[in-house]
């Protein structure tokens, strides 16, 4: 819940630069949607949303549909966030209804999953992740994965490589499972404080197919120090 209109087409040429080997999608809040999307006009730059609706249309007020994102020129819809499960009460039967709806509309799924500090303590982090992602991607499941750790939102800190190394291989083993062969194409994401200084760390780790950034990414040069990080190829 950041950024206004004003401030729309500064960004947007800002980050027009991305370095061409990193793939770029910026999801901002919907009023900031459609202009966004006639910044980026004609660039490289991909642009999604931060939920949606789980159904189609009707009386739902407040609610935004999948197709309402597809018209204001979303590709990828965040879903499950963990924001949205804390502040919403959103379960993970709300998510997988919101990502049968996204895929219907065309809209391509990111699909949010992490533990607590205190279920990291008590050893349950895999296991929860593991629960939410079986029970928050449906058998027809396409997009993308967003491993977030709670405590690591916003927080300045981060898992051990060691960690993140793990929960990815995790993850990749829970999508295999669930989704059969198609699981090996789901592109998974690391999330929380990632950083200008810590991005090239962990985009280099095993399984780590890119990073969702909160924070850092209200800078332009922030979020373009952070892409120069990515990895070639
Ligand atoms: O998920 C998020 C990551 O935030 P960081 O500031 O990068 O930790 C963000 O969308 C939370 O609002």
């Amino acid at each position: 819940m950041h950024g206004k209109l004003a401030d729309v087409a500064g960004y947007a040429a800002a980050i027009r630069q991305a370095p061409p080997h990193a793939d770029l999608l910026v999801c901002p809040p919907f009023t900031l949607l459609d202009r966004f999307g006639s910044a980026l006009a004609g660039s490289a730059v991909a642009l999604g949303a931060q939920d949606c609706a789980p159904c189609p249309q009707g009386a739902h007020t407040g609610d935004v549909s999948a197709a309402m994102l597809r018209e204001a020129g979303a590709q990828y819809v965040i879903l499950g966030h963990s924001e949205r499960r804390e502040n919403h009460g959103e379960t993970n039967a709300d998510v997988a209804a919101k990502v049968e709806a996204a895929i219907a509309a065309g809209l391509t799924p990111i699909v949010c999953a992490g533990e607590t500090e205190a279920q990291r303590d008590s050893g349950d982090a895999e296991a929860v992740v593991r629960s939410q992602l079986i029970h928050s991607l449906p058998q027809n499941f396409s997009g993308v994965v967003a491993y977030e750790p709670v405590w690591a939102i916003g927080t300045g800190r981060t898992p051990t490589e060691g960690d993140v190394t793990a929960m990815h291989a995790a993850i990749r083993a829970v999508l295999l499972r669930h989704l059969g062969e198609a699981g090996a194409g789901v592109k998974i994401l690391y999330g929380g404080s990632v950083k200008p200084s810590n991005a090239a760390t962990l985009l280099a780790l095993p399984e780590v197919g890119g990073a969702l950034v909160g924070g850092a990414s209200l800078r332009a040069e922030d979020l373009l120090a952070i892409a120069a990080g990515a990895p070639c190829g």
